[in-house]
């Protein structure tokens, strides 16, 4: 009995739409000189802030890596020139709201939902697990969280821990994700682990790669008991946002190419989405062992072509 929905192909058809649209490698995390502002931006001009933010994270990660000091000095003054991380989170939360599709968490919501639907038509019973087993709520880590009332935090589903690089609200930690002290037992790890737009906020491919390594290790494990609930089929997981462009236009990754590095990591696909705009998977972790695949610490060209953008995963 198989619900956990099926995989879509979905870069094929949807990859011309994409072809001049561009995601460019982005991105590091900076402290942030602005008091917080709730006030609006207009669609384009936080699609102005969020666009520069990423070019000059780029320049400050490529200045970082040649030890270049004073030009970092001086990218990173202009980010702070420009508002640094808190007039970007501004942008992103605008961004949330309208052209963007909205909270992206409102898809994992979905999911379970269909999860739930197609298995109560297939067995004619409800299914209204409100978490695994014992009744308790799943776990979930937010990383990137820019306000506490997206879809999942309404869910009675989930008992949800938020960290942000930086915190806009006292129910979300200040805390870097690659700093978060790793889990002593399962007590500490989580059912599933929200990475919404935050891989591509990170400037290198390689740290990327880290980045998803790193998620591995704050899951449970898939061998854990389990209730005989449909939806808990979909963990342990990862909810995965990117932009679209980095999936459907990236002359160094493709959807195969984020398959084989996330198998390598032991996930596998188990939903899938791609709008206009962004690219949203659910990947659940199926052992914890690694799977040395060799190629996948190098760039390799899979999509040639001049307008495409660079936005690599690398494991090294
Ligand atoms: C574009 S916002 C996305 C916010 C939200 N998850 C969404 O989907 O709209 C990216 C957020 O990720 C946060 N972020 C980036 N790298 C992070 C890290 N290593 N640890 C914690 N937060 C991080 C940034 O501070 C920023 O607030």
């Amino acid at each position: 009995m198989t619900r956990v929905k099926k995989p879509k192909r979905t870069g094929s058809i949807l990859l011309s739409r994409h072809r001049n649209a561009g995601t460019k490698d982005s991105v590091l995390p900076v402290p942030h000189a602005h008091p917080v502002t709730t006030s609006a931006l207009s669609s384009k001009t936080g699609r102005t802030v969020i666009r520069k933010h990423h070019t000059l994270h780029k320049r400050l990660s490529q200045a970082l890596k040649k030890n270049d000091v004073d030009t970092a000095a001086a990218i990173q003054a202009e980010i702070e020139a420009n508002g640094g991380l808190e007039k970007y989170q501004q942008a992103s939360i605008c961004g949330q709201s309208s052209q963007r599709g909205g909270d992206s968490s409102k898809i994992f919501i979905e999911w379970i939902g269909e999860t739930r639907r197609s298995s109560k038509l297939k067995s004619g019973k409800a299914d209204n697990t409100t978490g695994h087993v014992g009744g308790q709520r799943f776990r979930l880590l937010e990383v990137g969280a820019l306000s506490p009332d997206n879809a999942c935090s309404k869910s009675s589903m989930f008992d949800v821990k938020r960290i942000d690089l930086n915190s806009r609200h006292p129910s979300i930690e200040t805390q870097d994700f690659m700093e978060r002290p790793l889990p002593k037992d399962d007590s500490e790890r989580f059912d599933t682990i929200s990475l919404s737009l935050v891989l591509n906020y990170v400037p290198l491919p390689a740290a990327r790669g880290e980045m998803l390594r790193r998620t591995t290790k704050f899951l449970r494990d898939v061998s854990l008991a389990q209730d005989d609930s449909p939806i808990s089929e979909l963990f342990p997981s990862l909810f995965l946002v990117l932009p679209a462009p980095c999936i459907t236009n990236s002359r160094y990754l493709d959807e195969d190419l984020l398959v084989e590095i996330m198998n390598s990591l032991g996930y596998t696909l188990v939903c899938s989405k791609l709008s206009a705009k962004l690219s949203y998977q659910l990947w659940r972790l199926m052992r914890k062992e690694l799977t040395q695949v060799s190629g996948l610490e190098k760039k390799k060209e899979v999509n040639p072509g001049k307008t495409r953008n660079n936005f690599a995963i690398l494991l090294d």
